[in-house]
């Protein structure tokens, strides 16, 4: 958590001995504590202190010193204005916050109080990994969430959870309970949570002590819910908000987040939207362990690439990616709402072509909400009202696109909707306005187009025309002077200067020419002289210059005040861009990898015909090999139980269930022949088991406390995938555990269930529990070896051929026989009833192998030679090689 990171105040100072800038950077340091200062000097921010310490060694620079205070050296570090952002992005991503400080009056100005004096700097902007605006800055196709969370005591603590991505406007807020903040925490995951050390306690005492990595710490004031009352109304003067809507916990948890959004932003107003209500209910839970397991947007190995999001992202923007992450994590729990979803994709895949041609405009769409709140931000520049233009142009033709279509499902029509309110005359005058290759800030100028603005194109006429009347000016004064070698130039310090040659400087200096050439500088060979027809010029053109460039700052201003006039609407446009994205992506990708629409309705099936693993299907694809198709039938509370070997395809199958609910639930199609789902509150997966070490806890802990967490929370509503409980400890104990949670689920939760053992005294619970049954792993058996035909058929595994596996991982031969012998052991043991097998094991009485017999080798290599089709040559080596067999097996 942060802390303030110098306790240096400057009433503690000695100001006698330190100088007045320093004083300035001590000033503005205190009152910006548990931030890293960029302190402005010149074309670098430096660091000082403490900053400069850890500066130097996040960002690798070099840590040097600048003066004393109280007698020692200030380090100091610095990063160039040109390459900030580089070195900003690495700060953040490692958690710290930064305060950008920078020079806000003219030197000029400054030196007039006196050549002491300093330039007078201010905190301009806080930099926090949940404010974060640049593109460079964020992530591409993921949200960026910053999160509040208030906590108010009666008896019981109630929680309010709320978020906002500054980079799109978007904000929500949830009422929430204790046991649901883990899940919410790890679905919203944000880069930032504001919260009082009281709830941060809270957060501690439910394990949830590290559930995000960069966790503010506030004051309880800023949680205080009347004073988050009125910080929404201030915040939203146009009286889009009723704070009264809102829960007390609400209310905090919005007024802490907002107060922090302007705080951060120094009361730039960002276009934040008003807050959204989510409910825990409306979508389907998914906990972090479930996530974990079901790779839902990172591999196990914290990789984007090789998720499910990542398989199933087809979109063309980044907008649209962002939309179906955050379907992905929450899908619906609505069958209505999820059945209009999967209208849309089913009507986009039966017209391809129209599909084609929405991907290919949605392609030369830029985003439009990032730019949109750089500008509101008065962080945007004339690159962004491009962006915001063409995005204009091309939801105006999608809009076309789409109307032109009879009978359009409703998701559909209210995307069309949204994609015609796009304001048309607004975009058009954008594009107009902006020149090609626009740059990304205002300031230079240069990037409105030619022939927009009468007034600009003749300024900017006379500032180019300078070469022209230079040229007639020079011409004229040798004319006069007769001075052939008589040049007019221009430097940085004279401006506009007449030189001649040094031998003909006299001739200036003579008769009428002072009064004409004022004398300025004598060079080895020239002579420099200005004259009052050149003052006069460098002052026109510095004049159409500045001219120009107020005229382009006006024109800016004045687009954007027009583009944030329409924000509503604009956020309208690119809200259905996004939606119209995810549909076709998802039509395209179904369409790709044959997928079919899921049947969705309240009832409790969950039939799937020819289900796939989509991430293995595309893995193995890849190969050109093929994956083989399962059915899976858990309607009405069934529970199949999974036996069959490691390697069988276990996981797999245990996988794609859940992965296909999700999927159905997101409004995607699914990759399976067919699939009925009653609509599922809950997935819970604990497939492959982790152990937690960093919380200090053993797997076989992480399994309990999971597994107990399910049982505790899956109705009957709920899918519930687990794979191998019990496995962790010893035999008896992790098969009673197993029985017993088997039993609860069939008996007390009655979920949808699907549940993979090695133990198979496990499958007796089919003739006692009504329904359960048995399924498992086909294999097949060739030549010793074990063959995976990855099909799940009804029945139990009779063996587990867990020493054929060894043996496929290249185990060596001797520890291979070593296991064959004590399985025989053991099967011979249990099957002749004997209850106490343990003390007796051959484990506790190994003996030796008995030694190879000595001809097997010898004898294999016989067998395989034929006489009659060796060369010479090819029998000679052939008894080498017996020689050699021979040798070998004597000295074993
Ligand atoms: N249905 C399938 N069709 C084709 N190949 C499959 C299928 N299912 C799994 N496989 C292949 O088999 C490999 C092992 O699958 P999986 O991890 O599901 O096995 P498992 O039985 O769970 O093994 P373990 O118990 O050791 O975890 C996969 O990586 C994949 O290459």
């Amino acid at each position: 958590m942060h802390q303030a990171l110098s306790p240096a105040r400057p009433d503690d100072e000695d100001t006698s001995t330190i100088t007045p800038m320093m004083a300035q950077f001590l000033e503005i340091k205190a009152i910006n504590p548990g931030y890293l200062l960029f302190y402005r000097m010149g074309d670098f921010y430096e660091l000082f202190f403490e900053d400069a310490e850890i500066a130097s060694g996040a960002l690798g620079i070099v840590l040097t010193k600048r003066g004393k205070h109280r007698g020692a050296d200030i380090p100091m570090c610095g990063v160039p204005i040109h390459a900030a952002n580089d070195y900003l992005n690495t700060l953040i991503r490692l958690g710290h916050r930064v305060a950008i400080c920078e020079q806000v009056e003219d030197p000029a100005e400054a030196r007039k109080r006196g050549s002491k004096s300093v330039v007078k700097r201010d905190v301009v902007r806080l930099v926090t990994p949940g404010t974060l605006t640049e593109d460079e800055l964020l992530p591409q196709r993921g949200p960026n969430h910053l999160a509040a969370l208030a906590m108010l005591r009666h008896g019981e603590a109630d929680f309010a959870l709320a978020w906002a991505d500054i980079s799109t406007g978007e904000m929500m807020v949830m009422d929430i309970t204790a046991a649901a903040l883990g899940d919410e925490l790890s679905r919203i995951a944000p880069a930032e949570l504001l919260l009082s050390e009281a709830a941060a306690e809270a957060l501690r005492a439910l394990g949830l002590g590290r559930a995000v990595a960069h966790m503010v710490l506030r004051p309880p004031e800023a949680f205080d819910s009347s004073q988050g009352a009125e910080t929404l109304k201030s915040a939203f003067a146009d009286g889009s908000v009723d704070p009264t809507a809102f829960s007390r916990a609400a209310r905090a948890a919005l007024g802490a987040l907002v107060a922090y959004v302007a705080e951060t932003q120094k009361g730039a107003a960002p276009a934040l939207r008003p807050p959204t209500q989510e409910r825990v209910s409306s979508h389907m839970a998914i906990d972090a362990a479930t996530r974990y397991s079901l790779e839902l947007v990172e591999t196990q190995r914290g990789q984007p690439k090789g998720s499910l999001l990542a398989e199933i992202d087809a979109c063309c923007t980044p907008a649209g990616s962002r939309l179906l992450a955050r379907r992905l994590v929450a899908p619906l729990t609505d069958a209505r709402a999820i059945n209009a979803r999967l209208d849309a994709v089913a009507r986009l895949l039966e017209t391809p072509a129209l599909t084609r041609a929405i991907r290919q405009g949605l392609r030369a769409a830029p985003d439009l909400m990032r730019p949109l709140t750089r500008l509101s931000l008065e962080r945007g520049g004339p690159r962004d009202l491009f962006a915001i233009g063409s995005a204009i142009r091309a939801a105006r033709d999608l809009g076309a696109a789409l109307s032109g279509e009879a009978r359009l499902p409703a998701d559909l029509s209210a995307i069309a909707e949204h994609l015609a309110a796009a304001p048309e005359a607004l975009g058009a005058e954008l594009l107009l306005a902006i020149g090609d290759n626009p740059p990304l800030l205002a300031r230079e100028g240069g990037f409105v187009a030619e022939g927009y603005d009468g007034a600009l194109d003749g300024e900017r006429a006379l500032a180019s025309e300078t070469r022209a009347v230079v040229a007639a000016l020079q011409a004229r004064l040798i004319e006069m002077t007769g001075v052939k070698a008589l040049k007019i130039r221009h430097n940085g310090v004279l401006g506009y200067y007449v030189e001649v040659p040094a031998s003909h400087g006299r001739t200036l200096l003579e008769g009428d020419f002072p009064d004409r050439f004022l004398h300025r500088q004598t060079m080895a060979n020239a002579m420099r002289f200005t004259t009052a027809e050149l003052s006069e010029l460098e002052g026109r053109i510095a004049r159409a210059h500045e001219a120009a460039l107020g005229l382009e700052m006006a024109i800016f201003a004045r687009l954007r005040e027009a583009v944030l006039m329409e924000t509503g609407a604009l956020r309208g446009v690119a809200d259905g861009l996004a939606a119209l994205d995810v549909a076709a992506g998802l039509a395209h990708l179904s369409a790709a990898r044959g997928y079919c629409r899921p049947e969705i309705d309240d009832s409790l099936a969950f039939a799937i015909e020819g289900g796939r693993h989509p991430v293995v299907e595309a893995m193995l694809g890849a190969e050109n090999r093929t994956f083989v198709a399962n059915d899976c039938d858990l309607s009405e509370g069934a529970l199949w139980l999974v036996t069959g070997p490691n390697m069988g395809g276990k996981s797999t199958f245990l996988r794609q269930n859940a992965v296909i609910a999700i999927l159905a639930q997101t409004g995607s199609f699914v990759p399976a022949a067919r699939a009925h789902i009653g609509v599922v509150d809950r997935v819970f997966s604990r497939v492959g088991a982790s152990d937690d070490i960093a919380h200090g806890r053993s797997t076989f802990m992480v399994e309990m406390v999971e597994t107990a967490a399910i049982l505790n929370r899956a109705t009957a509503r709920s899918l519930v995938v687990l794979d191998e409980i019990g496995r962790g400890t010893a035999t008896f104990d992790g098969l009673s555990i197993a029985w017993a949670c088997a039993e609860a689920l069939h008996d007390e939760t009655g979920c949808r269930a699907l549940f993979a053992t090695h133990f198979h005294e496990m499958t007796s619970l089919a003739r006692t529990l009504a329904r359960v049954s048995n399924h498992t792993m086909a294999v097949r058996e060739w030549e010793g070896d074990v063959v995976f035909l990855h099909e799940v058929k009804g029945g139990a595994a009779d063996r587990s051929y867990g020493i054929q596996v060894a043996r496929l991982a290249g185990m060596p031969d001797r520890v291979l026989k070593r296991a064959r012998l004590v399985l025989t052991t053991l099967e011979r043991r249990s099957s002749g009833g004997s209850g106490a097998v343990l003390d007796d094991l051959p484990l506790f009485a190994h003996q030796p192998p008995p030694p190879e017999p000595r001809t097997d080798m010898v004898q294999t290599l016989l067998d395989s030679l034929r006489p009659d089709e060796m060369s010479p040559r090819q029998a000679l080596d052939a008894l080498y090689d017996l020689k050699k067999a021979r040798d070998a097996a004597s000295r074993r």
